[in-house]
Parts: structure tokens; sequence; C-alpha cells
């Protein structure tokens, strides 16, 4: 019998994880997986908990949640030698990885998914000393998801997002940036926001990186240049139909390899959480984990 370590987090999208649980279990159990479970209490948690897996030699992780957990659970694994595979059940608010990876949205449809070992490669990304899945970003933009209060996200789901987005939008400032991408020329500009995606799915926007996929070993890197609000809105109406990367406010390019230095103190956003300031160098990890999907 397979050993599983599912890392779930109670708090995460409806709090759906409490109804679900013991259906899960109970599945996995009847394809050959026995499964134990860690409801995680905060932050970080469900790093120490991934951490704690890989040394126990479980034979897979299943992180359930939202973006924050699974942020926190590849954070715990990526740098260990045996990493066993990864799956994941989105519970989160916008489920940005699940949607971008067409993980399924039946967790019956998942689960079995899991049972028949069918597992693909997935690139991480590295950013300084630390991990994303999904996207790295950095500009006042980007600070919205953590100011969107866990129990707004509970009642509203992703409209918390698009009401804090608009709200942020009209105090925007640029942010004067250099960028040094292999395969680029030296960019040197003021700059509203930039994002490195890894996937073609986010923040709830499914076509903001139409070129990006999981397992190209390749960051699509999106910026938008000092522009007007009128501008900023523009855009955001062209990103909903992804039509955006020809504008000529927008910067595009793919690359595996970057380095982002900035005079100012400019905070990034890892998958939705902090992830420390420039300067900073992103680096795609071709194939990293092996992923159930
Ligand atoms: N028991 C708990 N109580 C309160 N907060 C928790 C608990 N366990 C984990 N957390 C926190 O929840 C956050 C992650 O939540 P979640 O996985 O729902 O991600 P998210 O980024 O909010 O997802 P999404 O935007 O997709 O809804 C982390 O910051 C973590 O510290």
């Amino acid at each position: 019998m397979k050993k599983a370590r599912l890392i779930y987090n109670p708090t995460s999208g409806r709090e759906e994880m409490k109804k679900r649980l013991a259906d899960i279990l109970q599945r996995l159990d009847q394809g050959g997986i026995e499964a134990s479970c860690h409801a995680t209490t905060g932050e970080g948690d469900a790093t120490r908990e991934a951490e704690l897996a890989i040394e126990r030699g479980y034979d897979m992780i299943i992180a359930a949640g939202g973006d924050g957990t699974l942020y926190e659970v590849i954070n715990g694994m990526a740098e260990r030698e045996n990493r066993p595979p990864l799956g994941v059940f989105p519970l989160g608010t916008t489920n940005d990885f699940a949607r971008a990876l067409g993980i399924p949205r039946q967790w019956e449809d998942y689960v079995d998914l899991v049972i028949n070992q069918q597992l693909r490669p997935l690139d991480l990304g590295k950013v300084n000393d630390k991990y994303f899945i999904n996207i790295a970003g950095g500009g006042s933009l980007t600070e919205l998801t953590y100011e969107v209060p866990s129990r707004l996200k509970t009642m509203i789901g992703q409209l918390a997002y698009y009401m804090k987005g608009i709200e942020k939008m009209a105090s925007l400032s640029p942010q004067e940036l250099i960028i040094r991408a292999a395969g680029q020329e030296e960019i040197h500009d003021e700059f509203m926001l930039f994002l490195i995606a890894n996937t073609n799915s986010v923040g709830g926007f499914e076509k903001l990186a139409p070129g990006a996929t999981i397992d190209d070993g390749l960051f699509d890197v999106i910026g938008v240049r000092k522009c007007n609000l009128a501008d900023m809105i523009r855009l955001v109406t062209l990103a909903l139909r992804g039509e955006h990367l020809n504008d000529k406010k927008v910067v595009h390019f793919q690359t595996d390899y970057m380095e982002v230095t900035s005079p100012g103190y400019v905070q990034l956003n890892l998958d939705g959480e902090l992830g420390g300031t420039l300067p900073a160098t992103f680096k795609n990890l071709r194939h990293h984990l092996m992923l159930y999907r």
C-alpha cells in the first residue's frame, strides 16, 4: 500500500475540506493509498509539514487548499533531494494553479488520477531562496493578494480581489526597474507592475499569459510601463480577453533566467504571498517536481 501525506488548510475557500475529507480518504484507501492528514494551523505550517513528510519517507504529498497552501508545500519540498510526487486538491478562491493545469474540478476524478499514478513534470520558479509555482510579481498592484482578508474571501470569493483591485488602482505609483534577462536586451524603465508567470492562469485572469505552460522550462514575463489610470483600466479590459500583450504599454517576452533590480523599495509577491524585496534573480527549474495531473 502506498502512503500519502495529505496537508490541508481547513480555512481555505469555503471551508469545503471539512465536508469532504472522509470521502477523499475512503476513496484513496479503496485505491490502495493510505493517507494520513495534517490540518494546517497557520503561516509556515504547511512548509514544515512537507519537509517532515519527506523525512518520514511518504510516497506522495497531497496539498489541499488555496494557492497559499500550495506555495507553502512546494517551499517545503523544493530543496530536498528525494522529492516525492505532488498532488493538489484545489480549495481556494481563485485556484489559479489548478485551472492552469486542468486539474479536474470533481474531487472524485482527481483521486482516481492519483490512484492511477498519472504523473507529469512541473517547472518551479526560484526567486532568490524561495520557490513559486504559478506567478511572481512586483509593483503595488500585486500587494492586493495579501490585503484581502481571509474572511471576506470565504464569504464572497473572487469578487473580494476585484473590489480591492479597483480600490488600489487609483493609488498606483510607478517604480523604476532594471531588467536583465537571458536572450533579451537590458530594459531600464518605470513600471506599474511586472509579472513572471509559470502558468497561463493568473489572478483569475485566464488569458494573462496565453503562451505560458508549466513544463516548457520558460517564464512568460509581462511588464506594464508607466501609465495613467485610464490606461490601466483599458489594459485590464484587454487582459480579460487576452489582447493586452501587443499594447505599447506592455513588455512581454519569455526567458528562463532574469535579474531585476530597482533603486527603490519593491516588494515581491510569490503565488500571492509576500516573497521578499528586489533585487531578485528568477530561475526556471525545469521539471523540478512531478505532479499528479
Ligand atoms: N488553521 C488556519 N487558520 C488560519 N489560517 C491558516 C490556517 N492554516 C493555514 N492558514 C493560512 O492560510 C493561508 C493560505 O490560505 P489558502 O491556502 O486558502 O491560500 P490563499 O492564497 O488564501 O488562496 P486563494 O487565494 O486561492 O483562496 C496561509 O497564509 C496560511 O498561513
